[in-house]
């Protein structure tokens, strides 16, 4: 692979979050300032500027930290495998020859299913090194027994999948259990096994910063190996500004542990604009260690489509966005 390519996707393998005893005292204190956040995120906004050659290595690594997923009532067999597919080859060879890039090999992050889907995922991604990812813990709302949710893990991992996205009790925030809540990430966590877990927070159904604050530190004391904003399915789903309150979680606990936790913004990223927004913050807010698939992705669906049309848009000269190099 040319040192080019080699920038653009660099994996390492990160040691598992092995976690902390509950205490309260991590979290206790935090209050977040919603105006100092909203200050924050609209800083962002049109000051940067950045050379052309660098805008398709961004997109490029935007699609190697995509959760390639499909999590609709209707999925099927077909649309599994069509998914698979386009995580194996997400961009046309002509276009990344195009982009002077041919060499590269590029995968989505992984694909992201349901569990009952598993096994055409596992077909599908054979001789590859994609990992299926599975929703878990009774996906979306989270109002399964205990029980049921370690169930559902354990099948999900005998069934080939090396990534469980849990979601977590959402009433357990909204009263306070935060302890009721480490143990129940926790017993989650051991279900997964070798598997790494994603914790989803669902944001859009905490009410503020400061308890999406506080569940981010349970979840990852607890053990979560990533922490995932939304299943795709509240009516908000990943904005900036939750983004950077957990990033800056992920942040604190690194600082004190040297455990590196991953960050996954699901639900509604349509746009590789979007995409770069949330990539220029993780930059500035985790440094460069975080721009690798073991340690974002994004949740999206839709995201793929839109980064390949602006993909030829850059080899046609008609792109205009204008960024950094992720690396740079
Ligand atoms: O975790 C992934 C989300 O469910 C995907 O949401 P999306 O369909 O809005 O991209």
């Amino acid at each position: 692979m040319s040192k080019k390519s080699e920038t653009i996707i660099q994996t390492e393998i990160h040691p598992r979050n092995e976690g902390l005893p509950f205490n309260t005292q991590y979290f206790d204190e935090i209050l977040v300032n919603r105006s100092a956040v909203e200050r924050r995120v609209k800083s962002l906004g049109g000051r940067r500027s950045v050379k052309k050659e660098y805008q398709a290595a961004w997109l490029l690594k935007a699609i190697s930290m995509i959760d390639l997923t499909t999590l609709a009532g209707d999925d099927t067999q077909g649309n599994v495998q069509r998914l698979c597919m386009k995580a194996r080859n997400p961009v046309r060879k002509d276009l990344l020859e195009k982009l002077g890039v041919s060499e590269l090999n590029l995968t989505t992050g992984a694909v992201c299913v349901y569990h009952s889907l598993i096994p055409f995922a596992k077909e599908a991604l054979k001789g590859t090194n994609i990992p299926i990812a599975a929703v878990s813990t009774g996906f979306p709302a989270g109002k399964n027994s205990l029980e049921e949710k370690i169930a559902e893990i354990k099948k999900s991992v005998a069934a080939g999948a090396t990534e469980i996205d849990i979601v977590i009790s959402r009433a357990l925030v909204l009263e306070n259990k935060w302890e009721e809540l480490y143990n129940e990430i926790k017993l989650c966590r051991e279900a997964c096994g070798d598997a790494h877990m994603k914790t989803i927070l669902a944001t859009g159904e905490i009410p503020t910063y400061t308890k999406v604050a506080k569940a981010s530190w349970v979840a990852m004391l607890a053990g979560s190996d990533f922490i995932k904003t939304s299943t795709g399915k509240e009516s908000v789903n990943a904005t900036l500004e939750v983004s950077l309150v957990m990033m800056r979680c992920i942040r604190d606990y690194y600082e004190l542990t040297g455990v590196k936790v991953g960050y996954k913004p699901a639900g509604g990223i349509q746009k590789a604009k979007q995409a770069v927004e949330f990539l220029i913050l993780l930059k500035e807010e985790l440094g460069n260690d975080w721009l690798t698939p073991d340690l974002f992705r994004f949740g999206a669906s839709s995201l793929l489509g839109d980064i390949e049309r602006q993909l030829e848009h850059y080899v046609t000269g008609s792109y205009s966005a204008s960024f950094r190099h992720p690396m740079a």
